[in-house]
Parts: structure tokens; C-alpha cells; sequence
């Protein structure tokens, strides 16, 4: 069976500059996959053509067999996606904007339960525009999830959260794998792919620098401790 998401020697340049050059790597349904870098080492790009927001100049990409970038609605349907600048309508209020994403899907996640695991009752009256940067993130976190998509691109989706609010991404995110999601974070985060990682992605200047399990990439020693001797000079 195919992977659920397929990177194959993915090229993307910016004026003649690579932010992704000749990368391959795959996650799997029932997984969470940590896609770890440095600032500018190509995750955002990559994730991006998976999303198929930015079409790939050489290689592929292949999310649940079919080519993003030309896929029909109905694929985009089974894929949520969380952006790291949120792009959420300002004026909107959280469970109406929950609901409204929830009435476009067949099964999706009964809107008050989502909303309560992500602690958004809390702040259920503010628009977007006045909500906290952490309460923002919540709520753009429940529109990746609500549709209950077999395939979740989360793009750094605790930076910034409290303690609490981590912790029941964290077992959010490992309960959509369970249920046989396939989940892609990227993370700065080496707490974060320890604790809810079962592949991880090392990506520095474009280029895959280790991936494989959690297990593999880390061997005897920390992740941070492996990241850093791996993405030593990959940032830009
Ligand atoms: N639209 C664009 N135009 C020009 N250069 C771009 C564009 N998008 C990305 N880049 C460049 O491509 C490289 C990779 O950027 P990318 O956002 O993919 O990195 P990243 O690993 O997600 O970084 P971060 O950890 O900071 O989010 C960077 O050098 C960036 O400046």
C-alpha cells in the first residue's frame, strides 16, 4: 500500500535559490510524522506542496495516491490543513466558523465536543481579531480537525500554546493516529517529537539529513543532542 503522504526528490527554488533540493521522504496512516529544521530549511515549502499550494519544480508530491496539486474537491476534503499564520476571517466567531467548516463534511466531529477538547467554550463570544495569539491557534487547529480528514498538516501547532493547552494537542493528535490518521507536524520542538512522534523528518537546507522512527533517528542519545550534530551549518 502506498504511503499516505509521498515526498519524492522534491525540488522548489525561489529565484534561482533552493528551499527544497532533491528531498524524499513518506509518512504513514496511523502515524504521527515530526518534520524537524531549521528556520528556512524547507519544511513550510514542502508541506505547502503536499497541501498543493505551491506546485513542485521537479519531483512529486502524492497525498492518499493523487497529485495535490491537481486533486478534485473531494480530496481536499479528507486532508485538513493548519497554516502557521492561522488564515482565519477575523470576524468570525469561533463555533459558528466550527460549525459552518462542519456542515461542508459528511462525518464530521460533533462541534461543542471539539471545541471542548481544545478549551474554546472559554472564549466562545471573541472574534478572531480579539482573540490571544494561543486562542487563535486553538481555534485553527479544531477547522484542520473538525472534518475529521484521514491526512492533518499542522504547521508548528503548539508554538505558543500553554502548558495545558500542549498537553491536549498532544493527546489530540496521537488519538487521530490511533484512529488511523495520518499526521504531519512540523515542530521546533524537540519535546514535542519525543512525546508524540513515531517518525521523524530532519530536513536542513532543503536537503533530508535523517528519517525513519523516533527510535532510529535518536538511537542512544537525545534528539536534540542528534539535531544538532545533523543541521550544524544547515541554517540559512
Ligand atoms: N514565496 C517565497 N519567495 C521567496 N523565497 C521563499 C518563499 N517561500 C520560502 N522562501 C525561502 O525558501 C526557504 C525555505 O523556507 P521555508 O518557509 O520552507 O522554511 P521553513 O523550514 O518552514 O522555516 P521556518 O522554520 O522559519 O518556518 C527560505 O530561504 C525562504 O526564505
Amino acid at each position: 500500500m502506498a504511503p499516505a503522504v509521498l515526498v519524492h526528490e522534491l525540488r522548489r527554488a525561489f529565484a534561482g535559490r533552493a528551499a527544497v533540493d532533491g528531498a524524499s521522504w513518506s509518512a504513514a496512516a496511523g502515524r504521527v510524522t515530526a518534520v524537524l529544521g531549521p528556520n528556512g530549511a524547507g519544511k513550510t515549502t514542502t508541506v505547502e506542496c503536499l497541501e498543493g499550494l505551491q506546485r513542485p519544480d521537479s519531483g512529486s508530491v502524492r497525498v492518499l495516491d493523487s497529485d495535490p496539486w491537481r486533486a478534485p474537491a473531494s480530496h481536499r476534503a479528507a486532508v485538513g490543513v493548519m497554516l502557521q499564520d492561522g488564515g482565519l476571517p477575523t470576524t468570525a466567531r469561533p463555533l459558528p466558523l466550527l460549525r459552518h467548516l462542519a456542515a461542508l463534511h459528511a462525518d464530521p466531529w460533533p462541534v461543542e465536543e471539539l471545541a471542548a477538547r481544545l478549551g474554546i467554550g472559554d472564549f466562545a463570544r471573541t472574534t478572531v481579531r480579539r482573540m490571544s495569539g494561543g486562542q487563535r491557534q486553538r481555534v485553527a487547529l479544531a477547522a484542520a480537525l473538525v472534518g475529521r480528514p484521514e491526512v492533518l498538516f499542522l504547521d508548528e501547532p503548539t508554538a505558543g500554546l500553554d502548558p495545558h493547552a500542549r498537553l491536549d494537542v498532544w493527546s489530540l493528535l496521537r488519538a487521530e493516529a490511533g484512529r488511523g490518521v495520518c499526521v504531519v507536524v512540523t515542530t521546533h520542538s524537540f519535546e514535542e517529537a519525543e512525546r508524540i512522534a513515531d517518525d521523524v523528518v530532519v530536513l536542513a537546507a532543503g536537503r533530508v539529513v535523517a528519517s525513519g522512527t523516533l527510535a532510529e533517528v535518536r538511537g542512544a542519545r537525545t534528539l536534540e543532542d542528534v539535531y544538532f550534530e545533523l543541521t550544524a551549518g544547515g541554517a540559512r
